[in-house]
């Protein structure tokens, strides 16, 4: 068996970045820039008011001062002349700042009557301005590869970038097997139960950017599992879920090296997920995921979600880890790497006490997994461990 850290190398060799594509700005939350992009104009593209008050000169600005209102200049109505000596110009925010203006006082600190107005005895030395380019200048750039956040694309929409250059979204088949799974709503036979993993795994892997499509469940049989594969030709990645391990219905493996899958790997020393299979079937990168719910879902997240970050540019990385302290003393671990279902309670971790890898309520109840070395000693409580958030 091999560590799990060979095991992510492996799977890295078998990734290539996706193709680039260009889709509308609107289409491109959440997806992942590909390359870098400029910006086709400055921001703001004028010296621009930041209140309402009044521009005039910051020279002739003191206590009591008065001045002749010119004109009006509002948010997408500049005003047209050159600012003189003694003169002021009604201002909104987001204006244009006149010719000749080089401060704003705001209107709380100023009185009108009719068209003149008189500055009060409070005004500070911001001048209520900003600059020409101060938030960006033509030319920056945004640099890939950046998954793109809704922030990002509102400073592409600023930039005038309406069109976006992202990788193309993977396309994952996954495929249930098992004669004894039926899809969520229909009706179980008496020793049926409802394929879950499927279901789990797809919505881990669209969240991450992948277009995951899920195959009909494909039964214990040679002929159901070609169909299931024949279906999921051309995906980038196919994924199957259980018939990994080695009873008398457990098939994913030799019907894929029927088909010709060059295999990398089988059986990764962790627990959860220790019948991992990974290689190559034809184009598509294939990956053989255990059966169990939780071993599926931790194989999801150790290693299917790093493969699709490599796959959308995002480089290769193992799933990010931090260290945080234990709530409690621990038995050492035995010589497979342990991903325990665990919670976070006030920065401490506490492992679930059921780890059975059929559990998905344990699972659905934790917010990280505690992840233990092979062959680690016991722990005392507040040592530090290293937790992968969910
Ligand atoms: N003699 C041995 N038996 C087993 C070993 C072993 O080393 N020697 N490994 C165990 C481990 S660890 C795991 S994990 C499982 C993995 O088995 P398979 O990948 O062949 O999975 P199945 O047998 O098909 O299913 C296991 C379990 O999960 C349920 N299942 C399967 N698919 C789904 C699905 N889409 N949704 C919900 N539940 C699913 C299935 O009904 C079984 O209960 O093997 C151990 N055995
Ligand atoms: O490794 Mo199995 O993955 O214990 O559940």
């Amino acid at each position: 068996m091999i560590t799990v850290e060979q095991a992510l190398a492996e799977l890295f060799a078998l990734v290539t970045p996706m193709q680039i594509e260009e889709i509308p700005l609107r289409a491109a939350s959440g997806r992942v820039l590909a390359r870098d992009v400029v910006a086709q104009r400055s921001q703001p593209p004028f010296a621009a008011s930041s209140m309402d008050g009044y521009a005039l000169r910051r020279a002739e600005v003191e206590p009591d001062a008065m001045f002749k209102v010119v004109g009006e200049a509002a948010a997408g109505h500049r005003y047209n002349g050159t600012l003189r000596a003694g003169q002021a110009v009604r201002i909104f925010t987001g204006a244009p700042v006149p010719d000749g203006a080089d401060f704003v006082v705001i209107q709380e600190d100023v009185t009108r009557r009719g068209d003149l107005i008189t500055l009060g005895h409070r005004i500070g030395e911001k001048d209520n301005i900003r600059p020409a380019g101060g938030d960006f200048t033509t030319g920056q750039t945004v640099s890939a590869p950046l998954r793109l956040r809704p922030a990002d694309i509102a400073l592409l929409a600023a930039m005038n970038v309406p069109i976006v250059p992202v990788f193309r979204k993977p396309v994952v088949a996954i495929i249930a097997t098992g004669d004894e799974l039926v899809q969520p709503g229909e009706m179980p036979g008496p020793d049926q139960i409802i394929a879950s993993n499927t279901y789990g795994l797809a919505a881990q892997l669209d969240a991450l950017g992948a277009d995951a499509r899920l195959m009909p469940i494909a039964r214990d049989t040679t002929a159901s599992l070609l169909r299931a594969f024949e279906l999921a030709q051309g995906a980038d990645m196919i994924i199957t879920i259980g018939g990994a391990s080695v009873g008398d219905h457990d098939l994913v493996a030799p019907v894929a090296a029927q088909l010709g899958m060059s295999q990398s790997f089988y059986k990764v020393a962790m627990r959860p997920g220790k019948p991992l299979m990974a290689g190559k079937l034809g184009g598509s990168i294939m990956v053989g995921l255990p059966g169990n719910p939780v071993s599926a879902l931790v194989c999801g997240v150790v290693f299917v979600a790093p493969m699709l970050r490599a796959m959308l540019g995002l480089g290769q990385a193992a799933a990010p880890r931090r260290s945080v302290p234990l709530a409690v003393d621990m038995p050492a671990n035995g010589p497979r790497e342990h991903y325990m279902r665990a919670s976070l309670v006030q920065g401490r971790v506490i492992p679930a006490t059921q780890q059975d890898s059929s559990l998905l309520t344990v699972l659905a109840g934790a917010n990280a997994l505690l992840v233990r070395a092979a062959d680690e000693p016991a722990l005392n409580a507040g040592s530090m461990v290293e937790v992968i958030d969910l």
